[in-house]
């Protein structure tokens, strides 16, 4: 990731990640700024990090504390670069440290809402009011700014809470700027991007589609692609970006691997047959089915997943183009795929992370793969993706679909995947379905997983007689965009109704359950 391109001629800014529990936030946050923004580990050399020729850097928050032996540190050449430097409540001390200030423990640790008070705007605060709250999480504080920077702003506990220095380009904040929390954080970090780093507000996603429809045309110039569409909205944006680009030289491929929900395969089909002219449904299910045969693993299933798919596209490719003899220029085999942002930055693809899952797109794709990749929208955010969609007319129904994952419910099956199992899950997930749409909860919900606990049994009396069935978990969630999610509050009456007919009209289910776990530190998906 580190050595992408940025899309088109856009100003960069890299956002050094400690170990942040947000990273992402803050690179979302620099968009909304109408910049373009990736996120870096702090593990990247420096002289990688400078030699992308970012045009602000921004320090994350961390764990750590900055004069403890083991914590991450920054290189100072980073402060040497003669580019502009933000650093947010850890970033900002290891500025404050890196520069000739001095970081403590002083005993005054601040959570959550905190009232700041600012002395002097400068640059930074300009137009921010002179009391108003913002978000802290932070035991250590900067107890003496480095020389040549003006302190803006304190609270009860902390004095020196934002500083600047206009004439190196830098400033930091002992807060969050990034969270909803904290209030005029936007307006803050407008200031730093726009006013003290000059980066130019080029960043919509207007442009974006331009220049990918551009940049593909480069990449298979005449020759052919396929493109794994899902039903999902990442894959449908990505192939009608695809195929502005190439038009009718594009296929698309839906895999129905036989851990599709009820009614998908045949609705996807109706509904994307309209959009894109022809649709290749590929029925895998023994493929996908016998190479699971006795999985529990979820990392494993994951895996298994991602090859089958590739197995399936590669197939698909040999059907719908013939064998690929040449690998030279226009006989390159080309596939699109949906992926987005973060499913590069939870494989570990990104920030360096530690691997959280492997998305059946990107860490679990296999060593032998053979495809080019066309992967339109790796940087962007789902909400991004979805204004994206808007802006190509796509029907809304499309835009708005709540996510499913690549895996199905291959993921939802704690245990080993089985026809059985399947069937089990597919009517007790279409019964949860049915009755979140019949609520009008489809927008207020990110998505809701129905989980079966395939090995767990529990006993039961249904009809005065023992039933020992297997339990289902609801995982109802509201999200932004999946990085982080809260439990949605459903609804009393809608849970009694969902419980009532899964036990009901699902013979082996005889109890149904609510995950009340936000992520962190839960997952949306058990597996
Ligand atoms: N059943 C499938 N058939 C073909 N391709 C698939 C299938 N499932 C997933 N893919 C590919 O894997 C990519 C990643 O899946 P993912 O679920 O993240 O995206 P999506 O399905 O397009 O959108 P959403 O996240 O909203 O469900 C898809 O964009 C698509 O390219
Ligand atoms: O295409 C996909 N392939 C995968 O392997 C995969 N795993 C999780 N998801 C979806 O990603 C979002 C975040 O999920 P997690 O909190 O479980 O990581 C949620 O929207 C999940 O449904 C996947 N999508
Ligand atoms: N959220 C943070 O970045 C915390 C920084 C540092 N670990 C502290 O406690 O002060
Ligand atoms: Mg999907």
């Amino acid at each position: 990731m580190a050595n992408q391109a940025v899309p088109g001629e856009h100003d960069l800014v890299l956002v050094v990640d400690f170990g942040a529990q947000y990273a992402q936030l803050i690179a979302r946050r620099v968009r909304e700024a109408r910049v373009y923004s990736e996120i870096v580990p702090h593990t990247l050399p420096m002289a990688e990090i400078l030699a992308r020729e970012p045009k602000a850097i921004i320090l994350s928050g961390g764990p750590s504390s900055v004069y403890a032996d083991d914590a991450p540190g920054i290189d100072e050449a980073v402060f040497e670069a003669d580019v502009p430097v933000f650093g947010m409540c850890y970033g900002f001390q290891l500025m404050a440290q890196g520069l000739g200030g001095e970081v403590a423990a002083t005993g005054a640790r601040e959570y959550g809402r905190t009232a700041v008070t600012v002395a002097e705007q400068g640059t930074l605060l300009a137009d921010v009011p002179a009391q108003h709250t913002v978000w802290m999480s932070h035991g250590d504080s900067v107890t003496a700014a480095p020389a040549g920077f003006d302190v803006l702003a304190a609270t009860a506990q902390t004095p020196v809470a934002a500083f600047e220095s206009l004439e190196r380009r830098m400033a930091g904040v002992q807060w969050h700027p990034e969270v909803l929390h904290t209030e005029h954080g936007q307006q803050v970090l407008e200031h730093f991007l726009h006013d003290i780093a000059g980066c130019r507000q080029t960043w919509t996603m207007l442009n974006i589609v331009e220049e990918q429809v551009e940049a593909i045309r480069a990449q298979v110039g005449d020759g052919r692609a396929i493109c794994a569409l899902s039903g999902g909205v990442d894959s449908a944006v990505a192939a009608a970006i695809v195929q502005r680009a190439i038009g009718d030289r594009l296929t698309c491929v839906y895999v129905d691997h036989g851990m599709m929900r009820e009614g998908e395969t045949e609705q996807v089909r109706h509904d994307f047959e309209e959009v894109f002219d022809v649709l290749d449904v590929v029925d895998a299910a023994d493929q996908f089915l016998g190479a699971l045969e006795g999985v529990r693993d979820p990392e494993e299933k994951r895996k298994v997943i991602g090859r089958e798919f590739i197995r399936t596209f590669e197939a698909a490719q040999v059907r719908v183009f013939g064998e690929v003899v040449d690998e030279g220029a226009g006989d390159t085999a080309f596939l699109v795929q949906g992926t987005l942002y973060p499913d590069v930055v939870e494989s570990g693809g990104g920030a360096g992370t530690s691997n959280i899952k492997s998305h059946h797109n990107v860490g679990g794709l296999p060593d032998d793969l053979t495809f080019e990749l066309i992967e339109p929208l790796r940087t962007l955010f789902k909400d991004e993706v979805r204004a994206v969609g808007e802006q190509l007319g796509l029907p809304s129904s499309m835009v708005w679909r709540q996510p499913f994952p690549g895996p199905g419910l291959g993921i939802r099956i704690i245990g080993e995947v089985t026809r059985h199992r399947l069937d089990v899950l597919r009517r007790a997930d279409a019964i949860a379905r049915e009755e979140l749409t019949r609520a009008g909860l489809d927008r207020d919900i990110w998505q809701m997983p129905v989980v079966l606990l395939a090995d767990v049994r529990s006993v039961g009396v249904q009809g005065d007689g023992r039933t020992y069935g297997h339990p289902v978990v609801l995982r109802p969630v509201t999200s932004e965009d999946a990085m982080t999610a809260d439990w949605a509050r459903l609804p009393y009456d809608l849970m009694e109704r969902i419980s009532t007919r899964i036990t009901n009209e699902v013979a082996d289910v005889n109890r149904v359950t609510v995950d009340i776990t936000s992520k962190p530190p839960g997952t949306i998906e058990w597996e």
